[in-house]
């Protein structure tokens, strides 16, 4: 107190006596007092060490059969992550130590590991990063992943909801174009290279630099994430994957993303089957050979490792793993789809193929229907089976009554990524694509009420191939022959509307082999003379689904409305669009139903919609044009199915 004050309180105020005349001690309240004698002792109390999830071994056991001790795992454990860290030119990986480094208490006396090289000598430190320790924070709940993001990365905020607000970066979707995949002896021959083919090229010696460039950049970082998960529902064809990454961001999306190990599992974990190094923070060099730009995301399969640079957008992980997926279950005979996929109570299943953007996730989340998966499946002699433990929602114009449960989805651990909200209250706009348009929801799957858990199921009875036809041409649904089923797979046609690959803003007409060219690695008449197969031993149905425009092109017409595609989505998970009558299309040849149920019957074929009958005949030629142009890549190839149906499938496309 200064002088003055003391002298105001002299004057203002009467001066405060304590009555001492009672002996009892004064409590300012009467609840008891913590346990504690210091700060730091309370704040030891308020948290449990998460009790060993599986028993520790019995001191009476013959020592030779006893499972490793907890200490002695942690230990296995963090040698395997050192390992998965290790310069390839050091021969060794860093020294690492087990949990947050903000919280130096809690790390001070978990066990490290150093891994020296091979011949044994004591190591003189001949580099600076050989001194210092990297924290590992491995597979973190998603409550310690949002304290991690909001302390430590910019743009992390909680919703009102309770989603975990992030922002991608520069990056707000894929970079096909800056995809490389390691050509060597065994890929040269078994993948698909050239016109058309996502998979461009580089040696094994450039990826080795930037996998250098990766670990790095990683191992200069305090602290790194590491997930070990799980891809593939069916047991017999699980894929063990890990994860290391630089954000909190990328640890939640992966969480959410792939398939969650149990506490058990984790234990049991062992050497992982792929690796993904995410350094996207940190560009490539672009000096280096085969680099386009700061940009590069590159498969070795090989080695079986991914290396992620120059960009943070998460989905490239996602994708990533989804093209090794679609290298190895081939080669066990089981077909790898991007496609979503539910089942009736009945436990009839539908597959839902398309190109992003076209109806995967809104469709087959579907409230009457369990939700097997929204993008990645495996069809195998089984049934079919999700890659990933959760779902990728598209946010934009999202709405509580269109999309209930993608819109309750949207709570506590899913992550937002680039969504606008408001300042104060934290609520979202959906409309606003003031970031991009590909805003994005990724939660896992149990958040959907109607899961199909575990995500498998047995053999489709419908495969629908969505398509958003920015022309307005195309029926709002066709019935298709086999041969056609296999024609519009093959071609895998939509109009991107919006912007999930960077770059693309405006819409125009694409053809993804495969609905899927992107992330396919061997050629997409492997894939489906698969399908074809499949088709033809379950007997499914194949159909065409546009959910794009009608009443004229894109500028002229509008997109159907969702609520009529579901109703044309629920007459075929029925069963009664099957029995409906039907008329055959001029020039595409589509087979289309008189009415539907709830769906207004003048709509169904789409030249009755177009006020201008020329334009639309003109379009109709046009968008045909099109499909024909593309699908000569194909002619001369030879599908491998039996030779007919290689010819009906030629025969099946526009005749005009
Ligand atoms: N008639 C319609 N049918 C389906 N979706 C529609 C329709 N009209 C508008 N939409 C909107 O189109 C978008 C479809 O996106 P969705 O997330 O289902 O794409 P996707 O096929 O899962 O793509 P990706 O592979 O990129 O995840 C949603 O935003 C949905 O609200
Ligand atoms: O991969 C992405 O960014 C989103 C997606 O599902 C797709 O494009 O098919
Ligand atoms: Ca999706
Ligand atoms: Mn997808």
């Amino acid at each position: 107190m200064t002088s003055n004050e003391e002298a105001a309180g002299r004057q203002g105020l009467p001066k405060i006596q304590t009555d001492k005349s009672h002996d009892e001690i004064c409590h300012d309240d009467s609840v008891p007092t913590v346990k504690a004698q210091t700060i730091d002792e309370l704040h030891s109390l308020q948290m449990k060490k998460s009790a060993p999830s599986t028993p520790t071994p019995d001191k009476t056991q013959d020592v030779a059969f006893a499972p490793p001790s907890g200490q002695e795992r942690q230990k296995q454990q963090l040698q395997s992550i050192s390992a998965s860290l290790a310069s390839l030119t050091r021969g060794y990986g860093p020294k690492l130590v087990k949990g947050d480094p903000a919280r130096k208490a809690e790390t001070a006396g978990v066990s490290h590991v150093t891994q020296h090289p091979a011949h044994g000598t004591p190591t003189i430190s001949v580099s600076d990063s050989s001194l210092k320790f990297t924290h590992v924070l491995y597979n973190l709940s998603p409550a310690e992943l949002y304290e991690q993001a909001i302390k430590y990365e910019k743009g992390s905020f909680i919703t009102s909801t309770g989603a975990l607000a992030t922002l991608s970066g520069a990056k707000t979707g894929r970079s096909p174009k800056d995809k490389r995949v390691v050509k060597d002896e065994t890929t040269q021959d078994d993948l698909w290279w050239g016109k058309g083919s996502p998979n461009i090229e580089m040696d094994e010696q450039t990826f080795m630099v930037n996998r250098e460039r990766a670990v790095d950049y990683l191992n200069s970082l305090e602290k790194v994430f590491v997930n070990d998960q799980f891809l593939n529902w069916d047991p017999q064809n699980r894929i063990k994957v890990r994860i290391v990454s630089a954000r909190a961001y990328h640890s939640l999306f992966m969480h959410n993303m792939c398939i969650r190990p149990t506490p058990e599992e984790l234990e049991n974990f062992g050497t992982p089957d792929f690796t993904i190094y995410n350094a996207g923070q940190f560009p490539c060099n672009r000096y280096t050979h085969y680099m386009t730009s700061s940009t590069s995301i590159d498969l070795n399969l090989a080695r079986r490792e991914m290396v992620i640079l120059g960009t943070q957008y998460a989905g490239e992980m996602k994708k990533g793993l989804f093209s090794v997926m679609h290298y190895l279950m081939p080669k066990r005979q089981i077909l790898s789809l991007h496609s979503g996929s539910n089942m009736g109570k009945d436990g009839d299943v539908a597959l839902f193929f398309g190109l992003s953007g076209t109806g995967k996730t809104t469709l087959s989340t579907d409230h009457n229907r369990f939700l097997i998966g929204d993008d990645e499946h495996c069809w195998s002699d089984t049934g079919v089976s999700n890659i990933e433990g959760g779902c990728y929602a598209k946010c934009i114009d999202l709405s509580r009554e269109k999309e209930p449960d993608i819109w309750n989805a949207i709570k506590f651990g899913t992550v937002l990524e680039n969504v606008v909200f408001e300042e104060h209250t934290r609520e979202v706009d959906y409309t606003d694509k003031s970031v991009t348009e590909n805003t994005r929801a990724a939660y896992p799957i149990e958040f959907i009420p109607n899961a199909k858990l575990p995500c498998v199921g047995p053999h489709p009875k419908n495969v629908i191939l969505l398509a958003c036809d920015a022309f307005g041409v195309l029926p709002p649904v066709s019935k298709l022959s086999l041969a056609q089923t296999m024609y519009h797979f093959i071609s895998g046609y939509t109009a991107l509307v919006a912007g999930t690959e960077d770059g693309i803003k405006e819409p125009q007409a694409t053809f993804s082999a495969c609905f899927g060219a992107a992330f396919i690695m061997l050629h997409p008449t492997k894939y489906a003379a698969m399908l074809a197969e499949k088709m033809q031993k379950h007997g499914a149905t194949g159909w065409l689904v546009n959910t794009g425009w009608s009443g004229g092109r894109y500028g002229v017409g509008s997109r159907i409305k969702l609520a009529h595609t579901r109703k044309i989505i629920d007459a075929i998970h029925s069963g009664s669009l099957l029995n409906a009558n039907y008329k055959k299309t001029e020039v595409f040849g589509l087979e289309i139903p008189s009415e539907i149920e709830g769906v207004p019957s003048d709509i169904l074929d789409p030249v009755n919609t177009w006020a201008d009958k020329d334009a639309y005949n003109e379009t109709l030629l046009k968008l045909a044009g099109l499909f024909k142009n593309n699908f000569e890549v194909f002619v001369s190839h030879k599908i491998g199915i039996d030779n007919n149906l290689a010819e009906e499938i030629l025969a099946a496309g526009p005749v005009f």
